[in-house]
């Protein structure tokens, strides 16, 4: 992995005062324009993408494998170069004011880098040591306090070997924290992990956000932006499929009817008839989209044509449906 963002770039900031334009740099954390990233070899891995991350916003970037997330969070990190298109963190442009930006910016991107030989905590000095602008009289001070953060005081003695996915996982987001950020990046933090894991980086996620850091993670699963992230971005193929508050881009897609019933043909006869689209029967239950008119005629319907009704409920979309509603496809979850 690439080291947490404090520990001095390369990229050449010449210190100048650039800036994105000023009122948006106030209320969004991140910008692009027509950002787009041809490798080499001829890939488009990102193509003219219009990212706009609210300031205090858990932002999930969402996308199968392969849609651009690593790529576009390279660019914004200032780690590779934009073909076209331009990018701007904290009001700064990147990879210009890579300098000025990064040691406001915690990232952890691709696991982190950890001596497996090195304490817990030793890691943490390490990662300290190497921030030049931390002063090395409050080291101690600030690695304790991250280890706190994260819940790592208890096992800060034990051998990073011996930590498990989820507490390596832990002690790259305290290195990510010693500094004060106003910015996390996070590329997909919960890879890998187990169920106990995803919710203790999830819990800890939060917590950040309630402190005011914006949050920015990538993630290949639907069910995790939905539980973490006020707002989120969707990619496919290099492209932004949408973006915005999650709750209004799970309502964007309509949910469907679903009726369990020991009489499903006549069952799926009536709902054809009260005008519901995709019926599908699967059993007992028979599901569709819900018509424009008021379901309780439906369910009246129902029960008038002798059809026993044992359950009828409209089951919320979810961001998959929102997903496969914009792009026709469904999303490869398990990538
Ligand atoms: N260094 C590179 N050189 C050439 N092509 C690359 C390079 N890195 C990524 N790609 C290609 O660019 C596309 C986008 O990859 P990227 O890693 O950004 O996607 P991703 O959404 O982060 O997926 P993953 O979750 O698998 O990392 C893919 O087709 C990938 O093969």
């Amino acid at each position: 992995m690439d080291e947490p963002s404090a520990a001095g770039r390369e990229a050449g900031d010449t210190g100048d005062a650039e800036r994105c334009a000023p009122g948006q740099a106030e209320t969004s954390v991140i910008v692009t324009r027509g950002l787009t990233k041809r490798y080499r070899g001829g890939q488009l891995a990102v193509d003219g993408l219009d990212l706009t991350v609210p300031a205090g916003s858990v932002f999930g970037f969402l996308g199968p494998n392969g849609s651009g997330k690593t790529t576009t969070i390279r660019m914004l990190m200032g780690l590779i170069e934009p073909t076209a298109g331009t990018a701007g963190v904290l009001g700064r442009p990147m990879p210009r004011a890579a300098r000025a930006v990064l040691p406001q910016v915690g990232a952890l991107i691709e696991g982190p880098a950890l001596y497996g030989f090195l304490s817990g905590r030793d890691n943490l000095l390490r990662y300290d040591a190497a921030d030049p602008t931390a002063d090395p009289r409050t080291r101690r001070v600030r690695v304790a306090a991250a280890l706190d953060r994260v819940g790592l005081t208890a096992a800060a003695g034990k051998k990073a070997k011996a930590y498990s996915l989820g507490m390596k996982q832990r002690l790259g987001l305290a290195a990510a924290l010693l500094q004060p950020r106003r910015l996390l990046v996070l590329d997909e933090p919960t890879n890998g992990l187990d169920p106990q894991g995803m919710r203790e980086i999830r819990t800890l996620i939060r917590e950040l956000a309630a402190d005011g850091t914006t949050v920015f993670l990538s993630s290949h699963l639907l069910d995790e932006i939905e539980q973490v992230c006020t707002h989120a971005a969707v990619m496919a193929r290099g492209r932004l499929v949408t973006q915005g508050a999650v709750a209004d881009l799970a309502a964007g897609a309509r949910g469907r009817l679903v009726v369990t019933t020991p009489d499903p043909a006549e069952a799926a006869r009536v709902l054809k008839e009260q005008g519901v689209g995709d019926v599908i029967a699967d059993g007992d239950r028979i599901s569709g989209e819900p018509p424009a008119r008021d379901l309780a005629e439906v369910n009246a319907a129902l029960v008038a044509a002798g059809v026993r009704v044992r359950g009828f409920t409209l089951v919320r979309a979810s961001l998959e449906d929102a997903f496969v509603a914009l792009t026709g496809e469904g999303f490869d979850v398990a990538g």
